[in-house]
Formats: C-alpha cells, structure tokens, sequence
C-alpha cells in the first residue's frame, strides 16, 4: 500500500486535545485496513510563535505544501491577545489557506438524529437537516488590500479592511458549488448584499452567468445575506448547497453550527483545485470551532468535529468512501447510544469527556471496519 502522508497541527487550547482523539482512528485505519498512514505532527499557532516566533514556520508550511492532507485542530486564545497582529496565532491558519490555495470551504451542518432535541431550535424545525454551506476562503476582506490602521494626525485613526472579488474567484467557487449540489438535491443558493456591496452585485451577476452557461438544469435562488441568515434558523431545510463569500461563510457557518446541537459537531474541508498532472488537491481538515479557551484543559471538549473532519479527508482526499462511511456510522451509533460530552448532554444520556467519546467511537468504528 502506499504510503498516504498527513501533516496532523493539533494548534492551541481544545486542539492537542480533540488532535489525539483522530490519532486513535488514523491507528485504526493503519492497523485494520493497512491505510498506510504516515503522520508527521507540528506546531500551529500561539504554541508555534512561543517556539519560533511565526504562527506557522516556514518548514511547516513546507510540510503542508508535500502532504496528502493537513489535520488542523484550532488555533488562538487569550494567551497571545497581545503579539504583533502578523504574528497571531490566527495568522497561520490564514497563512495555511492562502499558501495552500485552498479556495473551497465545505461546511455541512448534519442533524443527527439522536440530537434532534440538542438544538437550541425545535426538532421539527432541524430534523433531518443536511445542508452544506460552501464559503469561498482565499479571497474578500480577509486577503484585501489595504488593510491597516492609519493615523490621521488630527487625533483621529481611519481602520480599513478591503472586499474584494475578481472574476476567477467567483467562477470557480461556484462551479464548485453546483458540481456539489448535483451530487445532493440539485439546488443552489447565493448568499451576497447586493443591496449595499459593489462585490455583493458582481458575486451575483458571476454566480448567475456560471448557473446559466454552465449548469441550467440545477436550481439558483439568490438571497441577501441577513435575510438569509434569518432563514437558516426560521426554516433550514429549505436549504441545499448555500454558496457565499469568505466573511458571510465564517459567521453562517456558526450559525449553522448551532442548528446541530453544538459547534463542537461541526466538520469542514478546505480545498484547492486540481494539480493539472496529477489531479490531486491539497487539502486542509479542521473544525469550524475554535481553541475553546474556557474549556480547554479540562478534558471534556467534545471531539467529534475533529474526527468527522478525519471522515472528510478520507473521502475527498484518498477517496476511502467504505471507511468514511464507517466513521459517520460509527460517530452515529456513539450518539445512539446516549454517549454525550458536556456540550449535547441530555436528560438520561451518559456523560464522558474528550478521550471517553474518542474511545466510544474508535471502538465502533474498529469494529465497523473488521467486519467488512
Ligand atoms: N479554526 C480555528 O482555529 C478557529 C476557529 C474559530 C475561532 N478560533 C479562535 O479560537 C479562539 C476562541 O474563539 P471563540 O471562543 O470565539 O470560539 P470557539 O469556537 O473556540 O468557542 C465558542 C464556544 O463554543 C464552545 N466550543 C467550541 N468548540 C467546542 C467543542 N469542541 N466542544 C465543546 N464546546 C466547544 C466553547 O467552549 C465556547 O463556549 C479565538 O482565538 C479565535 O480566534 C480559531
Ligand atoms: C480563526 C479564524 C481565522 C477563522 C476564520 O475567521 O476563518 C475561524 O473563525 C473559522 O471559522 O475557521
Ligand atoms: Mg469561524
């Protein structure tokens, strides 16, 4: 078997924690499947500039750059709130997505069905939810220029951060986005402000010549992002693939977070586009969720963003759909069985911390995986 080579970056506060549950799985794999995964691990972070200085090194970067995927835990907290701005622990996982070129975000928000009453909304209103929100994630006002704080010398500032949008950009987020949508329901919506935004107008009118010329046969709804955002929590469902910018993706995606019961459920694949020769694409793994600084230490984050993103690397990386398969089951059947960490506790259910859900649902998924 060849050899498969991930780049794991635990990161900073819950990251080392949840970082070693998905360790116990990738063993796994090696061990009952001979996946043949080699894991190289290094600093990313507030724990990478306390050793280096940089939020990520440059050798880091170059072992993202030769792996087959990158395993990100989170990153930040309170500890690094005053290092240079360049230098926070935010900056390498942006540098990361840049350098890496990683243009497509999914983010699919999934109901589980053991958590339909673990939402803070009705079960009626978020069971069976399975959308996918697509954020654009290399450009908008995270990467514009100018950036800075300029003083004025009349004792005022003048802060700036720049959207901007070229076409490429647009076309190719949302291609990506009707190429996912004909693999699920068929339907796409846009999320821009159109009403305010010069980028807002231009995502539209790209959005709508790719769906015309490219994709007439799925579906294209348009929404403003506010408005949209109120109906992602009034009526979910309605929802199949919503594709937006880098900003609205970040904050949608948390909102869509909370209709499954916790941001600690929430999974996301960063992805680039296709080396011409080889047709591979670098690709980054990670929670939606943070470094969770109020809970970190203590054990009891709730792991199974991180390994549901393990789920998704193995099925849009090494294409081992059989053993993806077997770890969204094995996570369902964990939750099945009233195994809850804090944050989805429920009324009769078992409590455990981080390493008790890793190990529940290493177990199944151990022996989901023999018995095939
Ligand atoms: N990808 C990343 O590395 C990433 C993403 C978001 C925020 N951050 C950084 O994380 C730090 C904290 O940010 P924040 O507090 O706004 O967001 P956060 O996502 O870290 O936490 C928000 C809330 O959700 C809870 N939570 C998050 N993950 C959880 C899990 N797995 N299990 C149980 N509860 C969980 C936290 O305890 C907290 O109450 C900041 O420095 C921020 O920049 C990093
Ligand atoms: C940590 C931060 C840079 C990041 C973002 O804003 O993109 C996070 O919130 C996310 O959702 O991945
Ligand atoms: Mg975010």
């Amino acid at each position: 078997m060849a050899q498969r080579k991930l780049l794991l970056l635990p990161g900073d506060g819950i990251g080392p924690e949840i970082a070693a549950e998905v360790s116990k799985l990738i063993a796994i794999l090696n061990d009952v499947v001979s996946a043949g995964f080699e894991t190289e691990t290094a600093l990313v972070g507030g724990s990478a500039y306390d050793d280096c200085g940089e939020a990520v090194s440059d050798a880091t970067m170059d072992l993202a750059m030769a792996a087959d995927a990158v395993l990100f835990g989170a990153v930040g907290g309170p500890k690094w709130d005053g290092v240079p701005y360049d230098k926070r622990p935010e900056a390498g996982l942006l540098r990361l997505r840049k350098d890496m070129e990683l243009f497509a975000n999914l983010r699919p928000a999934i109901c589980y069905p053991a958590l339909a009453d673990a939402s803070s909304l009705k079960r009626e209103i978020i069971e069976g939810l399975d959308i996918l929100i697509l954020r654009e994630l290399t450009g908008g006002v995270y990467f514009g220029e100018p950036k800075e704080i300029v003083d004025l010398g009349n004792g005022q500032k003048r802060a700036v951060d720049t959207q901007v949008y070229e076409t490429y950009e647009i076309e190719r987020i949302a291609r990506a986005a009707f190429e996912l949508a004909r693999t699920r329901r068929g339907k796409v919506t846009s999320m821009e402000k159109r009403n305010v935004m010069k980028t807002g107008v231009f995502w539209n009118e790209v959005v709508t010549r790719i769906h015309r010329e490219e994709f007439p046969d799925l579906t294209l709804e348009h929404e403003l992002a506010d408005a949209g955002g109120m109906k992602l929590v009034r009526a979910p469902k309605q929802f199949d693939v919503i594709v937006t910018d880098n900003l609205f993706g970040d904050m949608l995606s948390d909102i869509a977070a909370m209709l499954t019961g916790s941001l600690g459920m929430l999974p996301s694949a960063s992805l680039g586009k296709p080396d011409a020769a080889t047709g591979r694409r670098k690709a980054l793994y990670e929670p939606v969720h943070g470094s969770a600084p109020d809970i970190a230490g203590q054990g009891i984050a709730n792991p199974i963003a991180m390994l549901a993103s393990l789920g998704m690397c193995l099925r849009y990386s090494f294409a081992m759909n059989r053993e993806a398969d077997a770890l969204d089951a094995a996570i369902s059947q964990t939750l099945e069985a009233g195994i809850r960490t804090g944050d989805i506790m429920a009324e009769g259910c078992t409590k455990v911390g981080t390493g008790g859900m890793g190990d529940a649902v290493a177990e199944r998924f151990e022996a989901a995986l023999s018995k095939a």
